[in-house]
């Protein structure tokens, strides 16, 4: 085994060598095949040419140009025929010489033909010849139709010819790649038949001349003439012409035969030489064409030999098959074409129905026609012959002699009547011009209608933009002048009505800020914050003094007042009733809920109520009090000693204190009012909060003050004891509008002392003395509350609520209480102050 393997593998050294030398021959020669599977004698020297036909027909001819060098010839003959023993022993034998060709594409775009053998795989470079395959090489790149090498293992005939002699010929079996055998052109495909066929010597050196044994002619000449494509043709001695070949014929020619084993050498598959002869001749006597026609027909199943017979009758079925199947296709084509003319013809038919069906009808009718024709003309012909007979029986009929007819008045009717019809025409074209001209003009007004109500559409439109607009202009307007109002301190005055006689009402509200009063045919307006008519409930009445309530809580001193003549409702509207809550009940619960909602600020709520009855002090909520309260002033801070306060927590708490309170005012009947108030109730609410973050404490009061009637006393028809009451109260009053006065003018001076509502209400009216400490807003959360809720001074400035009653008869009480309304309205207190303690020093004011 080793010793064959050796033999073997310096074998193929020596066929690389003589590969690497025939690489760089054909460099160097003029080499007439460049093909890679060219073979040449490493010693064939200059002069001499090595030349390789029909690479794809592996038919290897190697001729000599020189005839001269007949020495040096025939030694490259020898070497040639010595390698081909060794290299090509099986050949003859029908060995496999495993020397494969392949082409390899490197990932740069370049495609090397290589050659393998023994597994030593060698590429042609185009500087350097044959030289060894990298190893890196097989990661860059791919072996094209690796696996058709395998399939195109084939057998080659070789023949070796030298000086027009054949001198060597065998077979050998090569593998080639397709892709290569497909792209070798065509030119390389020149016969190689050499034969020399006795004939005609015009072509007798000719590798187209041939003979041909026919049967009853004997041997023919035959020759390939070059026409269009080429044809084989015999020359007929009898008619001296060269005539067209038989395929029976002209297949054993060699020309031909060597061409018909090409193309069974590369498919096996085929046995029919007669057809391959015939394809032959369809493909211009060109072998590759033939088998790239085979194979686009057939596939590569021909690659696999088969037996004669059963391959045969393979193709012979396959095309039998493809004969029936272009036949069913002719036949489905038919089928269509029958289906179309079918439905043509279907709808022909229908349509000649249809034709015939009208026609039917036409005749029908027309033999009615013809029938009632003919009953026409016989009851003619029998009239014609009645008339016929009387006229023969009758006398001759005379003609009515005709009226005499004066010319001269046919005239002149003749010329009315034209004149009338050209009158006629003139009207007739008149009135179309009128008609088309109203047509014009109503159209023209039909225009201007359109337009003018576009026009009053837009207007529509732009006066409700404005109005629109004067709204927002007005809540705007509205908007900045409470801003003045509040940036300046004003207070707050609210006007509410209360229901009276529905005939001639002395007062009538205008608007939610105005209210008129009628007095003796006069009407007087007055302006107020928010005027509320009867209709207003109890919970849109507190809307008003909403905002105020939570700066109690910050440290501020509210105070809430109502005002107006006995019986206008000035308690109903503090206190109310007890399903319809006042002012009061409203505000002392919406503090608590302000209390409750602050969760780091504890509250302490202490209530109070007292009355002033003829200018003394009454606690409401002791009946113990033997000895009369007191004011005690300081500075401008009021207290009075002695006065219960009661500690409240829940609503319930501040509701039983209410109740008693009220059951300890003074009330009485009066002229006015069955249940009269004789007395200036005034309930406060202090409120301290002390912030559990800051240390921060707040002090604020409520001031709830529902004073005594204003009435005049004689309308009060007061005697005695309601007397004196009326005259303090009046007193009381005189005093508080006197305060008023002096604040609106800014007086130097403001009288509060002198009465007693007016000093315990001097807090909530003037600038406080309390002046709040001025505190870092970060230590204060209560003063941080404060501004976060926007209060502004507005927000701490008293309410007064002015009642007032519509009933014609109080007209002047009525006027009297609008006025000391709108009079009020007009103060100005200046910025509220607030009272906060810092942590440090709360002990210490404590
Ligand atoms: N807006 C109102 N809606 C319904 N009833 C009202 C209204 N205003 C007043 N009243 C009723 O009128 C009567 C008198 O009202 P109220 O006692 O509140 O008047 P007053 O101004 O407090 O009188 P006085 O000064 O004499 O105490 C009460 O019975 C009260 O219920």
């Amino acid at each position: 085994m080793g010793s064959a393997a050796s033999v073997a593998d310096a074998k193929n050294e020596e066929v690389e060598s003589v590969l690497h030398r025939a690489g760089e021959d054909q460099r160097t020669d003029d080499v007439e095949c460049k093909d890679v599977l060219s073979i040449a004698p490493h010693n064939v020297e200059e002069g001499k040419t090595v030349r390789q036909e029909e690479p794809t027909s592996h038919a290897i001819e190697i001729s000599s140009s020189d005839e001269s060098n007949t020495e040096l010839q025939d030694e490259g003959v020898e070497e040639i025929e010595t390698m081909f023993k060794k290299t090509m022993a099986e050949a003859s034998t029908e060995t496999e010489v495993s020397l494969a060709f392949e082409s390899f594409l490197h990932k740069n775009g370049t495609l090397y033909s290589c050659f393998s053998q023994h597994g030593s795989r060698v590429y042609v470079d185009e500087t350097n010849g044959l030289v060894p395959f990298p190893d890196e090489w097989y990661s860059e790149g791919r072996f094209i139709n690796a696996n058709d090498e395998v399939k195109l293992k084939k057998t080659v005939t070789f023949i070796i010819c030298a000086q027009g002699e054949q001198i060597k010929k065998g077979k050998c079996c090569l593998s080639v790649c397709l892709s290569e055998a497909q792209q070798v052109p065509s030119q390389h495909m020149a016969p190689s038949g050499s034969q020399h066929t006795t004939g005609e010597p015009a072509v007798a050196e000719d590798d187209r001349a041939s003979g041909v044994h026919i049967q009853g002619k004997g041997m023919v000449m035959t020759y390939m003439f070059e026409e269009k494509a080429n044809t084989c043709r015999y020359f007929d001695a009898q008619s001296g012409q060269w005539l067209l070949l038989p395929l029976q014929w002209e297949m054993n020619i060699e020309f031909v035969r060597i061409r018909i084993q090409q193309v069974m050498g590369a498919l096996p598959g085929l046995g029919d030489q007669k057809e391959i002869t015939a394809a032959l001749r369809q493909c211009n006597y060109d072998p590759d064409e033939v088998i790239s026609a085979y194979l686009s027909i057939f596939g590569d199943v021909l690659f696999q030999p088969a037996e004669g017979e059963q391959n045969n009758r393979e193709l012979n079925s396959f095309r039998s098959h493809l004969e029936k199947d272009r036949v069913i296709e002719d036949l489905k084509q038919q089928l269509l074409d029958k289906e179309k003319e079918t439905d043509s013809l279907l709808q022909r038919n229908s349509y000649l129905a249809h034709e015939s069906h009208y026609l039917t009808d036409v005749v029908q009718h027309l033999n009615r026609k013809v029938a009632e024709l003919e009953a026409d003309q016989q009851e003619a012909r029998e009239r014609i012959r009645a008339l016929l007979t009387r006229r023969s029986t009758a006398p001759p009929v005379r003609p009515d002699p005709r009226p005499a007819v004066d010319p001269g008045r046919l005239q002149a009717l003749s010329a009315l009547t034209r004149g009338l019809n050209v009158s006629n025409k003139q009207l007739r074209s008149t009135l179309g011009q009128w008609l088309r001209d109203a047509r014009n003009q109503m159209k023209q007004l039909e225009e201007a209608a359109l337009r003018v109500s576009r026009a009053e559409a837009e207007a529509h439109r732009e006066v409700e933009e404005l109005r629109s607009l004067y709204r927002k202009e007005a809540v705007e307007r509205k908007a900045l002048y409470n801003r003045l109002l509040e940036l300046q301190g004003n207070i707050r005055v609210f006007c509410r009505c209360r229901d009276g006689p529905a005939a001639n009402p002395c007062l009538e509200v205008t608007s939610e800020e105005e209210v008129a009063v009628s007095q003796k045919g006069s009407k007087r307006k007055f302006l107020f914050d928010k005027v509320y008519s009867s209709g207003a409930s109890q919970e849109k009445v507190f809307e008003g003094t909403l905002p105020i309530i939570a700066s109690c809580a910050d440290g501020y001193n509210i105070c809430i007042l109502a005002y107006g003549q006995t019986g206008s409702g000035k308690t109903y509207t503090m206190m109310g009733p007890k399903d319809k809550p006042g002012v009061n009940v409203r505000s002392i619960r919406e503090l608590l809920r302000i209390c409750k909602e602050r969760e780091k600020v504890i509250y302490a709520l202490k209530i109070s109520m007292l009355e002033i009855y003829n200018d003394s002090l009454n606690d409401l909520l002791t009946k113990s009090s033997t000895s009369p309260l007191e004011i005690r002033a300081q500075g401008k801070s009021v207290t009075v000693p002695g006065l219960t306060a009661v500690d409240v927590r829940t609503e319930d708490d501040i509701l039983n204190v209410m109740e008693l309170g009220e059951k300890n005012r003074k009330i009485a009947s009066t002229k006015m009012n069955i249940e009269s108030s004789r007395s200036h109730l005034i309930l406060t609410l202090r409120v301290e909060g002390t912030d559990t973050v800051s240390g921060v404490t707040s002090h604020g009061t409520l001031t709830l003050c529902d004073l005594a009637g204003s009435e005049r006393i004689s309308k009060t028809e007061a005697r005695g004891a309601r007397l004196l009451e009326a005259a303090s109260i009046n007193k009381s009053l005189t005093a508080l509008g006197q305060v008023f006065s002096a604040l609106k003018c800014n007086a130097l001076h403001v009288p509060f002392r002198n009465s007693k509502l007016t000093h315990l209400l001097q807090p909530c009216l003037s600038g406080d003395a309390k002046v709040a400490f001025n505190l870092p807003p970060q230590q204060s959360s209560i003063i941080a509350e404060s501004e976060h809720s926007s209060l502004s001074p507005r927000h701490c400035t008293p309410v007064c609520f002015v009642n007032v009653s519509p009933e014609p008869k109080n007209v002047a009480e009525t006027l009297s209480t609008l006025q000391f309304g709108s009079s009020i309205r007009q103060v100005v207190l200046g910025k509220a102050a607030q009272h906060v303690t810092p942590a440090q020093s709360s002990k210490a004011d404590k």
